[in-house]
């Protein structure tokens, strides 16, 4: 497949009601492979923050956001990294592939406040959620603009050949429903102008196709649809796989302490 041919097949994942572009794909990892994964995450690698812990992988970034280059652990390489490059996900990010996972575990009623990624990785971020069905609450960043009034701010123009919805089309904030062993890609000015958290709550409710952004994507809305639109959180875990730009190998952090040239 070439790049555009992976595109294409991507299109059908794609989240039509958020700016471009994200894109859920459920059950991207089978129940097996996700215990595996789990089983092999090191217990004695946690960092722990105040509604979550998290650890990185090969490294935490240094003061300057650059990575000491080395290997990812092979449990997060296969069969993970392998299927998204058949999905071309990483294919316009300037190593072309991640170099960089954060694994984050929440907790029932545990979470991470509303923020963007910024400026240390490629915009694009591949997040493997297993374990157990959280929210990720969506929504735009606030900008200058929002304490004046904007008036004649309309979008899209009538006729217009305009693919992309105006960006009042888009519905705002929102959540996207992750379940566990799926994949939410986040590229794009999704990444660039919008901030993602997970709210500090024990149960997701009001759970229905009007409030959830991905919920035709979903791999089973039956769980939730049973329970009365509402999802009970159990300890979810987050793979957020992702490009850093700045990274130095060992062999030039060697030269660099004797001197740059
Ligand atoms: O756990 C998640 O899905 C989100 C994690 C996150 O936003 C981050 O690590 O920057
Ligand atoms: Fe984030």
């Amino acid at each position: 497949m070439d790049s555009s041919d992976k595109r294409e097949a991507l299109q059908a994942f794609r989240i039509a009601s958020l700016p471009p572009e994200f894109y859920y794909i459920p059950n991207f990892i089978t129940p097996e492979e996700e215990a595996s994964i789990l089983d092999k995450i090191p217990a004695a690698r946690w960092t722990h923050l105040s509604h979550r812990r998290l650890q990185a992988h090969p490294s935490t970034l240094t003061k300057t956001n650059t990575l000491l280059g080395a290997p990812l652990p092979s449990y997060l390489l296969a069969p993970i990294v392998e299927r998204f490059k058949k999905l071309g996900i990483f294919d316009g990010t300037p190593h072309r592939g991640p170099n960089h996972v954060l694994i984050n575990e929440y907790k029932r009623g545990e979470g991470i406040m509303p923020h963007e990624d910024g400026g240390a990785y490629a915009p694009v971020v591949a997040t493997v959620s297993i374990g157990a069905s959280i929210c990720l609450d969506v929504s735009r960043k606030p900008t200058p603009s929002d304490d004046t009034t904007s008036l004649g701010a309309s979008g899209a123009e009538e006729g217009a050949e305009e693919e992309e919805k105006g960006e009042e089309e888009y519905v705002l904030p929102t959540r996207i429903f992750q379940e566990p062993r799926s994949l939410l890609i986040t590229t794009g000015p999704a990444y660039r102008d919008l901030l993602h958290g997970i709210a500090l709550i024990e149960v997701d409710e009001n759970l229905t196709p009007e409030t959830v952004a991905n919920w035709s994507l979903l791999g089973d809305r039956s769980l939730v649809e049973e329970n009365g639109g509402r999802n009970e959180r159990g300890t979810r875990v987050s793979l957020t796989y992702r490009d850093v730009l700045k990274v130095s190998s060992a062999a030039s952090k060697v030269l660099g302490g004797l001197g740059k040239r």
